[in-house]
């Protein structure tokens, strides 16, 4: 499972958690603006927007997972399967595959209305990277500043969804995400008071009873409401470090400790990692589950008009800071 999140504070940030129980050995890539995008259907972008986020390469392609192209345009694909449908290729459309999306969109667009442009325009078909690499099922979110959309090609079509939470989860669709959230109108982080019953002197005995009905589990839809809560409330980071701080707050109130969440085979899904982006600055902070110190990479210190892929390993092993 996975979630997405923008966030807006003095800047505009954006990231994921990463579940899974296997990786595929993901690291921090940069994609320079001369570095040819071939695409299957739709041609090549000879030269396009830089772009920073977290991919696996495979035959010298980025396959992105989330990234930031250098106006800020953010995207993130999450897992949607059994609802995610990609259909035969169509004629008269641009057709795209789930893998190239990412790309396609944050090589071209330089906000969200460019964004809406090509979207009218593509037709997600079924063309898998490889043999061995088939279709992922995704739905995608894109975001720039505070607006966000949610993308989902599913059984009847191309649907494309305001996002007004900046949240994104796993399974079902967004809709029903977005509806639920009415369940949770109660829950707040202020002190509650009592509409129990005026028969009955009950009264807060802890603070931080406001959210009790928040579900605490870790399924996707609980997932959105959890982030979606958390994002929500009124406090307002300033400046950089506290806006990034309180991002992977809002992503740790729904990461995956390994042993929660079994999968097939005896194995856990886990948080492989958190993201966040200042879209602005192109600063790319990532933690990963053995190592919670930050790294940062930032695409405007490196040569953005080359034409070679960048890849920077993920720091996975732990690091502490020993006092004596
Ligand atoms: C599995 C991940 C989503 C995490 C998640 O949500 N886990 C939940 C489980 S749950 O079902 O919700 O319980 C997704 C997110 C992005 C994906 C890659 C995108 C590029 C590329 C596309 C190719 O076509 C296939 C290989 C490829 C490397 C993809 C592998 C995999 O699919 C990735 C990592």
């Amino acid at each position: 499972m996975c979630t997405a999140v923008n966030y807006k504070t003095d800047g505009f940030y954006f990231g994921r958690n990463l579940d899974l129980h296997y990786s595929y050995d993901e690291k921090v890539t940069i994609t320079p603006r001369n570095f040819p995008l071939k695409f299957r259907s739709v041609g090549e972008l000879k030269n396009h927007y830089a772009i920073i986020g977290m991919a696996t390469e495979m035959e010298g392609y980025p396959l992105y997972y989330d990234a930031t192209n250098e106006k800020g345009v953010s995207m993130a694909g999450l897992n949607f399967p059994g609802n995610a449908v990609f259909h035969p290729f169509e004629e008269g459309k641009d057709n795209v595959s789930p893998f190239e999306f990412i790309l396609w969109i944050l090589g071209q667009c330089q906000n969200m209305a460019e964004v809406r442009k090509l979207l009218s325009k593509i037709h997600l078909y079924d063309e898998p990277f490889s043999k061995d690499v088939p279709l992922a099922p995704l739905h995608y979110m894109i975001a720039y500043k505070d607006e966000s959309l949610v993308v989902e090609s599913v059984a009847d079509g191309l649907k494309i969804h305001e996002n007004p939470v900046g949240v994104l989860a796993n399974n079902p669709e967004f809709t029903y995400h977005l509806h639920r959230l009415n369940d949770f109108m109660q829950v707040t982080g202020k002190t509650p008071v009592n509409l129990f019953s005026e028969k009955l002197p009950l009264k807060p005995y802890s603070l931080g009873m406001g959210s009790m009905g928040l579900p605490g589990d870790l399924s996707s839809s609980s997932r959105f409401v959890r982030a979606a809560f958390v994002k929500v409330q009124d406090y307002e980071p300033k400046g950089e470090e506290e806006s990034v701080s309180q991002f992977f707050h809002i992503l740790d109130a729904v990461s995956q400790p390994k042993g929660c969440t079994e999968v097939e085979g005896g194995h856990f899904e886990y948080t492989i990692y958190s993201s966040c982006v200042n879209t602005e600055k192109g600063i790319y902070y990532y933690k990963t589950y053995d190592n919670s110190s930050l790294t940062a990479v930032s695409l405007q210190k490196e040569n953005l008009d080359s034409d070679k892929l960048l890849q920077y390993p993920l720091r996975k092993k732990l690091v502490v800071e020993r006092e004596n």
